[in-house]
């Protein structure tokens, strides 16, 4: 998929029986099936004469299986046929199977169809992938994985476009996942909104460039799906993003400590860090064991460094309620005694802090969560925890063999509402969960972000936005967003540190100046 990080798409993601709804409320409320059908072929026309267009091609193959993505399919061939395009259509079921509004649109079809199974791709400018929607309801068979990976192995071999209605015909369009085999487009269209299979792996790779069509139903039937799911896209947090005041001063703009490693590893706490400051933190502090004093004191400037040691010496330093923001794991250690910090750093208070937990502060946890999520569900502000799949699986055990978490979307809501904190599942399509329910997936991160210490950079960001006091979920989302973009605008050749100092390209983005 393009870079998407910055275009506009919808922001709400459905899943497939939710989009189901919204086709049938609006059915419901008169807007006839075969008007949808009509609209979403038109888009789809549309977005395939634009292609044919740019490449001079003039010749389509249009694929059409037993549902109403089939339906989709015969009239936007229609559609193209009028258009003088040379237009061929193959069906994976006999003519006289279909129903509905799929059976009018393929009757509505002027010319020849043959069987999809037997035919030839040669000779086609492009491939319309009307197989399977959101209809998918389990694995392809054998036959259709065989036609799908004919289909692809065509076109890499001939470089011609293919273009899938709704999605990629064999992606779940609600976990991402691949039912058996899976279309490789270069562009899907999709309709009304975005579903969560279009954003997460592998479904994602599948697309190519995602197009989202209006084709008649109306946002408010979202009102009535309860729609948690969003893109994560500036749109979603934008307005709650925290500027400098004129009349503001740095205490105003809160201070976050981050808790440093020992000596022989310091690095990743400095990380954090300095991305906690480029974040926007007024005062960042490194809480440091003694040990690491003098080596964390003299690689830093504008970070102020305090000695700290064990549980105690944190607890201390903790005492000044103005450090609102508390950052641990990275360099931490794996040990009884991170686990007392991490205990410490999550007291109930008076006041409200929060807390971000990475890398080693989750995985001293490992061998007892229950004990980590008594801490998160009773401190006293908002908790955002950070694992990688790696550290994910180690912690969060029970919602990766929960056979009702069916995707990482649902494995980080689910480990969320276990610990009360926000979960930031990284990855290629980083999802963002909170206890409430809400959800962010980011659409695009360029994988220049798998590097060292890029994970200790994401800390910070969050750990600068939570002491600006940016509410949980949103400071979590922006923080993925920002720091996928700062790696984006910075492009190949990153390191963690490029991270960091890309992030006032990526706020003078979002301030627009
Ligand atoms: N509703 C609307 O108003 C609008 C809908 N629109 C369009 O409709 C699409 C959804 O249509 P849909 O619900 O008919 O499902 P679809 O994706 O065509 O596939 C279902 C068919 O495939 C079958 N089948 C399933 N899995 C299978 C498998 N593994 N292997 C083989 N067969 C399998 C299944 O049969 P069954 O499970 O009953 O055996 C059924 O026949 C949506 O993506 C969009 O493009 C737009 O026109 C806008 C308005
Ligand atoms: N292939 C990838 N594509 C995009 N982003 C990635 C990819 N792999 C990792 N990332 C991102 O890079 C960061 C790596 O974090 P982490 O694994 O904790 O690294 P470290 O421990 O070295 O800091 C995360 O934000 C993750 O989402
Ligand atoms: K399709």
């Amino acid at each position: 998929m393009p870079a998407v990080l910055t275009v506009d798409l919808p922001l709400e993601v459905l899943t497939t029986d939710q989009m189901a709804r919204a086709d049938r409320l609006t059915i419901e409320g008169g807007v006839p099936a075969m008007t949808l059908m009509e609209n979403a072929a038109l888009a789809l026309a549309k977005a395939t004469s634009q292609i044919l267009q740019r490449t001079s091609g003039r010749r389509v193959l249009v694929l059409c299986g037993p549902g109403n993505n089939g339906g989709d399919g015969f009239v936007a061939a229609s559609l193209l046929r009028s258009q003088r395009y040379k237009v061929r259509v193959a069906s994976l079921a006999r003519l006289e199977e279909l129903r509905g509004p799929a059976a009018r649109a393929a009757a509505a079809w002027p010319g020849a169809v043959t069987s999809a199974l037997e035919c030839e791709f040669e000779g086609a400018d492009l491939v319309v992938d009307a197989l399977f929607g959101t209809g998918l309801a389990r694995d392809l068979d054998a036959d259709a994985c065989d036609l799908v990976r004919r289909l692809n192995r065509w076109r890499r071999a001939s470089g011609q476009n293919v273009v899938s209605v709704d999605i990629p015909s064999g992606v779940d369009g609600t976990t991402g996942a691949v039912r058996g085999a899976a279309v490789e487009a270069d562009a899907t269209v999709t309709f009304f909104r975005v579903k969560t299979g279009h954003l997460l792996l592998p479904g994602r790779l599948h697309c190519g460039a995602l197009a989202c069509a209006h084709i008649g139903i109306r946002p408010s039937a979202l009102e009535t799906l309860h729609v948690s799911t969003f893109i994560n896209a500036p749109a979603l947090w934008r307005s709650d993003l925290p500027l400098p005041q004129i009349e503001g001063h740095k205490y105003s703009r809160g201070h976050a400590l981050v808790v440093s490693g020992g000596a022989s590893f310091t690095g990743a706490a400095r990380l954090s860090a300095a991305a906690a400051l480029r974040a926007g933190a007024g005062l960042v502090t490194l809480a440091s064991p003694s040990d690491a004093l003098t080596v964390n004191a003299s690689a830093l400037t504008s970070v102020m460094v305090r000695p700290a040691d064990g549980a105690r010496g944190l607890a201390a330093v903790l005492t000044d309620e103005r450090k609102n923001a508390v950052a641990l794991g990275p360099g931490l250690g794996v040990s009884e005694e991170s686990c007392a910090k991490v205990e410490t750093a999550l007291a109930p208070q008076a006041y409200r802090r929060a807390a971000v937990l990475d890398a080693d502060a989750l995985s001293s946890f490992a061998h007892d969560p229950e004990r980590l999520w008594r801490a998160t569900r009773a401190a006293p502000g908002p908790v955002v925890m950070t694992p990688h799949a790696g550290e994910f699986a180690r912690l969060f055990a029970c919602c990766e063999n929960d056979g009702a978490c069916r995707s990482k979307l649902d494995k980080a809501r689910a480990a969320a509402r276990a610990s009360g904190a926000v979960v930031v599942y990284k990855g290629p399509d980083t999802v963002v969960a909170a206890p409430d329910g809400r959800a962010s997936i980011l659409p695009s991160a360029t994988p220049w972000l798998a590097t060292a210490g890029s994970g200790d950079a994401l800390t910070g960001i969050i750990a600068g936005l939570l002491a600006q006091r940016m509410e949980g979920f949103l400071a979590a989302s922006c923080a993925v967003w920002m720091h996928a973009r700062a790696a984006e605008i910075y492009g190949p050749g990153l390191i963690a540190d490029d991270i960091i100092a890309s992030l006032p390209h990526v706020w003078r983005e979002l301030c627009g100046r």
